[in-house]
Formats: structure tokens, sequence, C-alpha cells
């Protein structure tokens, strides 16, 4: 058994965490901080956690006394708090940006702000660095799209078929956050698909320096907001420079993710849903065809709530503490 704290418990993946952690028989919720709602019960903010006892308190990360932490806060908050629960020794899984950059200039240059404390830490896609999590005292959580992107990219870039990729993702409302904003606003989301930082989100750099580890493809990225609550649906073009044919590039993902807990490659020509990953950890991946261009089309799905985020962050916790890797998070997702 060991002792788990949420800092910033109150937010959308908080209330995630609550969710899978409430019910992980190896794991005992010691504090779910939120400075809004200090001594307030948990459901009264996550009304689908009826069944949970926990309120809300407003502790100081100083004061917590955890065996991991995890902090579900903005990304220039983390990099606040995270340092002081290293240093008390409690090992800690980051959902935000704040430590996901090997470099702190390429982070401090996506983020538009300074690092205020940089520390080592291992990027937390449980598919490329299970072994390291294992042994991490801080893991920095992937972001939502980063996570669909590099899944459906990872077996192209290894085998280096493809110079450009463009990859497209359309995106949740869920993923803002809880705080509403003018983007986030019913009508002003609602009825149509937005493009936004076209060629400037900061996830682009991400998911660029993690697949660079593989490959040289070029990795050009766009994300779209699409009026749903949750999911990432990611539309990957590769522009093959091999003579490769979708059966072979079919085999290639089937090998390649083969064994792993939650990631199903679909059948050939088989679109992923959201809706099938929705509230899951699961990432679906399928399309694998190839048009008369030389470029082929690879999608993947996740919920950005689960494995774009929470339920990730607990994967990594299993790993962390030897705990089986998909204990508490194993849920089917939806359909319809
Ligand atoms: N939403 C998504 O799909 C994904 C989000 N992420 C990242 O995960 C993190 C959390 O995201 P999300 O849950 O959506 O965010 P939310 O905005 O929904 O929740 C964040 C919570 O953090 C608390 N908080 C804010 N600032 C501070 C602070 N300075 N100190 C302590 N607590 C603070 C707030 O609670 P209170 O004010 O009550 O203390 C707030 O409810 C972010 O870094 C986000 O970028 C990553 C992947 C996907
Ligand atoms: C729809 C929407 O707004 N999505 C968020 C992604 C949130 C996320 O993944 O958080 P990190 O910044 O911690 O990676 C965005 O584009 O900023």
């Amino acid at each position: 058994m060991i002792e788990v704290g949420i800092i910033g418990a109150s937010g959308y993946t908080g209330g995630e965490l609550i969710r899978f952690l409430m019910k992980h028989p190896d794991v005992d919720i010691v504090a779910a901080t939120s400075r809004k709602f200090d001594d307030e019960p948990v459901y009264k903010v996550h009304p689908n956690l009826r069944d949970c006892e926990l309120k809300f308190k407003n502790i100081e990360p100083s004061k917590l006394e955890a065996d991991l932490v995890f902090t579900a806060t903005p990304h220039g908050a983390s990099m606040k708090i995270v340092p002081e629960l290293i240093d008390k020794n409690i090992r800690v899984v980051d959902l935000s940006g704040d430590y996901r950059f090997e470099s702190t200039e390429i982070y401090e240059k996506w983020y538009g702000f300074k690092h205020s404390n940089p520390l080592n830490a291992v990027y937390g896609l449980p598919e490329i660095n299970r072994k390291e999590i294992k042994h991490a005292d801080l893991v920095a959580n992937p972001g939502c799209y980063p996570t669909g992107a590099i899944l459906a990219c990872l077996p192209i870039v290894s085998e280096n078929l493809a110079d450009n990729i463009v990859v497209d993702s359309k995106s949740g409302v869920s993923g803002a956050g809880v705080n509403p904003t003018d983007t986030t606003h019913y009508p002003n989301c609602s009825d149509s698909v937005s493009p936004y930082a076209v060629t400037t989100h900061r996830h682009g750099p991400e998911i660029q320096e993690k697949l660079s580890k593989y490959g040289n493809s070029k990795v050009s990225f766009t994300p779209h907001l699409v009026p749903v609550i949750r999911g990432i649906m990611t539309t990957v073009h590769g522009f093959l420079t091999s003579d490769v044919s979708p059966e072979y590039i079919h085999e290639l993902y089937k090998e390649f993710y083969d064994g792993e807990p939650f990631v199903r490659v679909l059948e050939k020509g088989e679109s992923p849903r959201m809706s099938s990953v929705r509230g899951s950890n699961n990432c679906h991946i399928g399309c694998f065809e190839i048009d008369e261009n030389g470029r082929l089309v690879v999608a993947s799905s996740i919920d950005n709530l689960v494995k774009g985020a929470s339920g990730q962050a607990v994967h990594n916790m299993n790993l962390m503490f030897g705990f089986k890797e998909t204990e508490s998070i194993d849920n089917i997702g939806l359909h319809p």
C-alpha cells in the first residue's frame, strides 16, 4: 500500500486521477488539494465521484507527506511545486508540460516564460520508456496530443519510411481544462471545427523531440478544437520515401505494439473512433492506407483525459511501484 497525494485535484485530470485511484487496491489517497474548494467533498466538483468520501484540502505542497504525488497543475505552477516534493524524497508524476523537454531553452521558447526550477525527468510514455519509468523519481507525463501522435508515428519513424510527416489532431474541449475561456464558451465552440496555433503549438516540438530519438522524419503538427467533451483523433500523413505496401505497414504496427496492454492495432482500412476509447486508457490505431501519391495515412484515437493524461499517469505509477501495469485503468471504452 502506498500513500498518494493529488495537487490540483479539483481540475479535470485531478478528478480522473481520483476516479482511478479510489478503486486501486494498493493506493491510499491521503490528500486531494484544492485552493478554491477547501473542505468540500470531492463529489461537489466531480459529481461522478459520489461514492468517494474524500474532501478537498487546501494543503501547502511543503506540508504534504506521501510516497507519490501527482501534480495535476498548470504548466508554470508545477515547476514551483515539484522541486520541494522531490527534495522531501516524494516521487512525482507531473501532468504539466514543465518537465517534458530535455532542454530548458526549448521549453522557454515554446512556453514563453523562464523555467524557474529545471530538473531531470523521465518522459512518461510507457510504450517507449517502460524501464526508465520504473526507477524514476520524477516522471513527466506526456501531453495529450503528443501521446496519440507519437504512438501513431513511432513505427514509420523507426523504419525511416517517411522524410516528412504531417500530424493533424482534433481534440475535445476538456483538453482546455475546467476553467471556461472564450474559446471553450459553448456558442463559440459548438457546431464548428477550429484549427488553432496551426504552426506554433508547443506540442509540435514535444512530438518532434521524442520521435527524433528513433528516426530522421520531420514532423509538422496542427491541432483543432472539435465540439465534443473528450477525445483526440490524430490523422498522420506520412510521405513515403520507400516503396512499401499497406500490408507491410500493417504488419509493422502489429509487431511494434505486440504485447502493449493499452495499444490496439485495428484492421487495415479500419478507422479508429473517439467513442471506442472514451473513458478508457486505450489507444486505437487504424487506417494503414497508401494513396497513389505514396502518402501513408495512419490514425489514432485516445481519450485526452485518460490515455492523454490521468490514465497514463496511473500507468506510470503502477510501473514506478511495481504494481500490475493495468491495475485500475483497464476499463473498456463506450459504444455508441
Ligand atoms: N485537460 C487535458 O486533456 C490535459 C491536461 N494536461 C495538463 O494537466 C494539467 C492539469 O490539467 P487540467 O486538469 O485539465 O487543468 P484544470 O485547469 O482543469 O485543473 C487544474 C487545477 O489545478 C489547480 N491549480 C491551478 N493553479 C495552481 C497552483 N498554482 N497551485 C496549486 N494548484 C493549482 C486548480 O485548482 P484550485 O484552484 O482549486 O487549487 C485547478 O483546478 C495541466 O498542466 C494540463 O496542461 C495534460 C494532458 C491532457
Ligand atoms: C483543446 C485544448 O485546449 N487542448 C490543450 C492541450 C492540453 C494538454 O495536453 O496539456 P499540456 O499543455 O500539459 O500538454 C491545448 O491545446 O493547450
